[in-house]
């Protein structure tokens, strides 16, 4: 190639006229060059005409537009150029992983309740957890009054993959997907088998690249879109939200209820606009009175108390995480791996994914090298109570007399016996 040409054949290089211009405009996150930060696909230079390709899946929306504006002008300034089109390239990178199995855990946070801070937390938390080194995703199932964009403070527009899958926004190194994104918006007139249909689609193609922990937001009520992430996405736990107010409570109610119906493990509860400081007095406030406390009311953990306070009413970031929702995130952790991490005595045996043929032999091995009177634990990946009346056949007919069973989480029962 001649210094002359005006052109490369190479789909990715970069015109040497522009390079020095470009080598000025700096990626805002990151202290290097957009070249180097590998933002610039292309830049060619035809007959005066310079046109730019910008890979922008890993910017947010705010920052795609600094770092356009700045490279249209940068390259308009170089003498040879009379015009410049600057156009956000498909990235040839990482084409993303669809669909909610892509991820390492998937956890809701939900309340029948309208309006008690589902979303609030749901965006509180993800940041929390993003800020505590997981890579996070964070969906916005409500279709109907999509408001995690305008929290998060994100927009469109949404990109495309090669293979035509929608793209998560990415903001302050979040990945966010919200019909409230899309360019034709959330008709709310969306009802039944139209919502249940653009939900799913949603969650079936959105192409994620932050694949440790997506955070669902789900609508309040019980309705079809609820239903609908429900039956088809595996949710590997929830976060139930509610105010002390009994109204509030009442509904969640029926949410743990629907939740529980569904094998979703309820991690606990976050009771949202708890109390408040007063500024004079500098003492707390309970703003609803009640005798029983609501995680108590539900049958379930409580997770945290998040006050009233104008601090979760800002736009939440991993940066500055306020001390109640990092409670929130730890006591999270906590009950997710209380539920999920299966603690078996060496003593044990445990039947998951054990072939049928081959479990009776490991319960009789594992149960024969027990003395009396200590305990027999079994882990299984289905109801275990027919193993009572094979350890009775062990022990000539005398089934034993406790044999406790509990689903510790939707893939694991745990039995608890004692030797005879
Ligand atoms: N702990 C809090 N302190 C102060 N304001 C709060 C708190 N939690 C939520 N809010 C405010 O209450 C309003 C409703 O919160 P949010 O949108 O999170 O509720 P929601 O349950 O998701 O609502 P919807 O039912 O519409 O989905 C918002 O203006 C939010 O800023």
């Amino acid at each position: 190639m001649t210094p002359d040409d005006t052109t490369r054949d190479d789909a990715t290089a970069v015109d040497d006229r522009l390079e020095p211009a470009l080598r000025q405009v700096r990626e805002p996150n990151a202290d290097v060059d957009v070249i180097d930060a590998g933002l610039v696909q292309r830049a060619t230079l035809d007959g005066g005409v310079a046109c730019v390709g910008l890979d922008a899946a890993t910017l947010d929306a705010g920052t795609i537009r600094e770092v356009t504006t700045a490279v249209d002008s940068a390259v308009r300034d170089v003498p040879a150029v009379d015009s410049v089109t600057v156009r956000r390239a498909a990235p040839t990178s990482d084409p993303g992983a669809t669909g909610t199995d892509a991820f390492e855990r998937v956890i809701a946070v939900a309340s029948a309740k309208g309006g008690v801070g589902k979303s609030t937390v749901a965006t509180q938390l993800a940041c929390a957890l993003a800020a505590n080194g997981d890579d996070v995703a964070l969906f916005d199932a409500d279709i109907h009054g999509p408001n995690v964009p305008a929290l998060l403070d994100v927009s469109g527009p949404v990109h495309a993959t090669e293979d035509g899958a929608p793209r998560p926004v990415r903001s302050e190194g979040l990945e966010v997907m919200s019909v409230g994104l899309l360019s034709d918006g959330a008709p709310l007139a969306w009802r039944g088998a139209m919502a249940h249909d653009a939900v799913s689609d949603l969650f079936a193609d959105t192409a994620w690249t932050n694949t440790d922990t997506l955070v669902v937001d789900l609508p309040p009520g019980t309705g079809d879109v609820v239903l609908t992430t429900l039956q088809e996405v595996s949710l590997d736990g929830a976060v139930v939200v509610t105010t002390p107010f009994h109204s509030a409570l009442s509904d969640t109610e029926k949410t743990v209820e629907l939740l529980r119906e569904n094998d979703v493990p309820v991690l606990g509860t976050a009771v949202n606009m708890a109390g408040f400081t007063c500024e004079r007095c500098d003492h707390d406030h309970d703003l609803f009175a009640g005798d029983t406390p609501p995680a108590e009311r539900l049958d379930t953990t409580a997770l945290a108390r998040l006050p009233f306070t104008p601090a979760l009413q800002e736009t939440p970031t991993p940066t500055a995480i306020p001390d109640p929702v990092a409670d929130l995130a730890a006591a999270v952790e906590e009950r997710y791996d209380a539920v999920w991490s299966v603690d078996l005595p060496e003593s044990g045996v445990d039947l998951r994914g054990v072939p049928a043929d081959e479990r009776r032999d490991a319960v009789a091995d594992a149960f024969g090298a027990l003395e009396a009177g200590e305990e027999f634990v079994v882990a299984s990946d289905r109801d275990p109570t027919p193993v009572r009346a094979f350890l009775g056949d062990l022990a000539d007919g005398d089934a034993p007399e406790r044999f406790e069973v509990r689903r510790q989480n939707p893939e694991t029962w745990l039995a608890r016996t004692v030797h005879p």
